[in-house]
């Protein structure tokens, strides 16, 4: 669905990221794993066309057949909102603390997909609901919520604009553990249920061991290996990729 292909990335004359290659397949949950300042945001950044003013940027990002780093700002506005939905890190940055989760939901989802308030409710109370989520709080103001509470809000707003791709940004390093399974179940139903594809960053092999289908590896912005989980994990190549699984346990 996705082709990175030597993607660099240079800034202020640094090298964020240096031919960066890895694919995202259509209906599959990839990971893109490593360690803190390795490039991830940044490779996200590109894949969005929301990087720095003053990035340099070459190599090719193929969707739908043509390479996005060419495409203009309006066109990646229009990919941004049509195809696909971001969920980051801190849920509560997502919202405007003085309006109510039903405003804000309906924006993000219903308003999104050009549905009517009435085609809103009756949608996404059925969603809530599947998620276990009461609808009373489409009533509540963000700051009433949890920081788990509102990263189920976004998911069930995935669930509604079933986007062709969800990129997930650290999305559960704000929560205890309880709520991190939670939300990777959540996020593990979505591609099942619905065949979205997922991009999910994370620091976390746990994570990546229990949600992923593909991962790619990044270390101090390149990739250093992909393959399917299962492969990676039970034969890694790269001494970082080694590494990282040995302190796994
Ligand atoms: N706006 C910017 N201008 C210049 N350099 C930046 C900018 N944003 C990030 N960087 C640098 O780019 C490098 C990669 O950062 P990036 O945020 O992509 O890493 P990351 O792997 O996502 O890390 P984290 O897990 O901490 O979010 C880092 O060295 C960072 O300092």
């Amino acid at each position: 669905m996705i082709e990175v292909r030597d993607l660099t990335i240079n800034i202020e004359g640094k090298h964020i990221t240096q031919h960066v290659d890895f694919t995202i397949p259509r209906g599959r949950i990839t990971s893109l794993i490593g360690e803190s300042g390795s490039g991830k945001s940044m490779t996200v950044s590109a894949l969005l066309g929301m990087l720095p003013v003053d990035a340099k940027v070459s190599g090719y990002v193929m969707y739908e057949g043509r390479n996005v780093l060419d495409a203009s700002d309006q066109e990646m506005e229009s990919v941004r909102k049509q195809d696909v939905f971001t969920i980051f890190q801190d849920a509560s940055n997502s919202f405007n603390p003085s309006v109510k989760m039903g405003r804000q939901l309906y924006a993000f989802s219903g308003e999104r997909v050009g549905d009517t308030i009435d085609v809103f409710n009756e949608k996404m109370k059925l969603i809530l609901d599947q998620l276990g989520l009461a609808w009373d709080v489409v009533e509540q103001y963000p700051f009433q919520l949890s920081g788990g509470m509102l990263q189920r809000c976004m998911i069930a707003c995935a669930f509604y604009v079933e986007p062709a791709l969800l990129i997930a940004d650290e999305p559960t390093s704000a929560l205890d553990m309880v709520l991190q399974k939670e939300f990777i179940q959540l996020l593990i139903r979505l591609n099942e249920e619905r065949n979205t594809t997922i991009l999910l960053i994370t620091h976390d092999l746990d994570i990546v061991a229990e949600a992923a289908h593909e991962m790619a590896v990044m270390q101090q912005g390149t990739i250093v290996e992909t393959g399917t989980v299962e492969t990676v994990f039970s034969n890694p190549h790269h001494a970082y990729t080694k590494r990282l699984l040995e302190s796994r346990f």
